[in-house]
């Protein structure tokens, strides 16, 4: 399928976008799902001051693709990211990861399943500052006790550019070289999903490239899947499938997206707003 929603065959046709929400947004992927929210709510403080971030939302993320996560500020993106990948609790619902329902893990099971089975990439790159490019990269694969595969790590590291920057600190690197010893860091250890927050978010559209051309190649070659969120219809169109959030639901999904209809979809969320 190309260029349009899978239910909305409207979406991509010039001037002819309906802003309705598409209810079988989110639905169940073809193939299998590496992730998938189940019924997931999230809310912050009681009675009056209660704010929904997350409204039992139902999705599915497909292995080995690549999903980006979008919608207006406030929509819950980054909710719903980080209760996927178990850096959040929600109040009700389930987060699965495979088969494996977050909500039923303790705390070193959780730990275990992130540094076994997660990737990911922040848009505050979130380097430690007294360590190497190459330390950095292979920090959490040393807390776990684990051996690098060097191979890896070269092959890795050398399709990011960084092979002649890994005894730089990160203070010695740009910005962009930042961000690719983070998604480094991310990729050595082969994890099955590779979670973004706003992954490019910092960079300008060259570096912006980089990584998106990584996280692409993760996918294709590497059989890996990943999950964005970002504001950047640029970004998305990396993507094989963009979700759209509105007020902690899933309103809209295009598969295949364009920059066009990702934009168009974006206008037809806030003008409904
Ligand atoms: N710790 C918190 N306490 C109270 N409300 C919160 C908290 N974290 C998030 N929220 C609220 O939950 C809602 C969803 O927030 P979230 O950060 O998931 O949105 P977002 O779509 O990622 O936004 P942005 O694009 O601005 O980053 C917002 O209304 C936000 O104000």
């Amino acid at each position: 399928m190309s260029n349009q929603s899978a239910n909305t065959p409207e979406t991509g046709s010039e001037n002819s976008f309906t802003p309705a929400t598409d209810i079988n947004a989110g639905r169940p992927v073809a193939g299998e799902a590496a992730a998938r929210a189940v019924n997931l709510h999230k809310s912050y403080g009681q009675g009056d001051t209660t704010v929904t971030a997350l409204d039992h939302v139902n999705v599915e993320f497909e292995a080995r693709k690549f999903t980006a996560i979008m919608g207006p500020s406030g929509s819950g993106k980054s909710t719903l990211m980080h209760c996927m990948a178990g850096l959040d609790t929600a109040t009700s619902g389930s987060a699965f990861i495979g088969d494996t329902d977050l909500s039923t893990l303790r705390d070193k099971e959780m730990t275990a399943l992130r540094r076994d089975r997660l990737g990911f990439i922040f848009q505050s790159f979130n380097l430690v500052p007294t360590l190497t490019a190459a330390e950095n990269i292979t920090l959490p694969t040393d807390i776990a006790g684990r051996k690098v595969d060097q191979n890896w790590f070269e092959e890795v590291t050398s399709r990011l550019g960084l092979t002649d920057r890994l005894k730089h600190r990160p203070a010695e690197l740009s910005g962009g070289q930042q961000q690719r010893v983070a998604c480094a860091r991310a990729l050595v250890s082969r994890p099955d999903i590779i979670f973004g927050d706003e992954p490019t978010g910092n960079l300008d559209s060259n570096s912006s490239a980089e990584v998106l051309n990584i996280l692409r190649t993760a996918v294709d070659k590497d059989d890996q899947t990943v999950v964005i969120v970002t504001h950047d219809a640029r970004a998305a169109s990396y993507a094989d499938r963009v979700i759209f959030l509105a007020d902690g639901r899933v309103v809209n999904e295009i598969l295949d997206p364009k920059i066009d209809d990702i934009l168009a979809a974006m206008t037809g969320i806030e003008d409904v707003k």
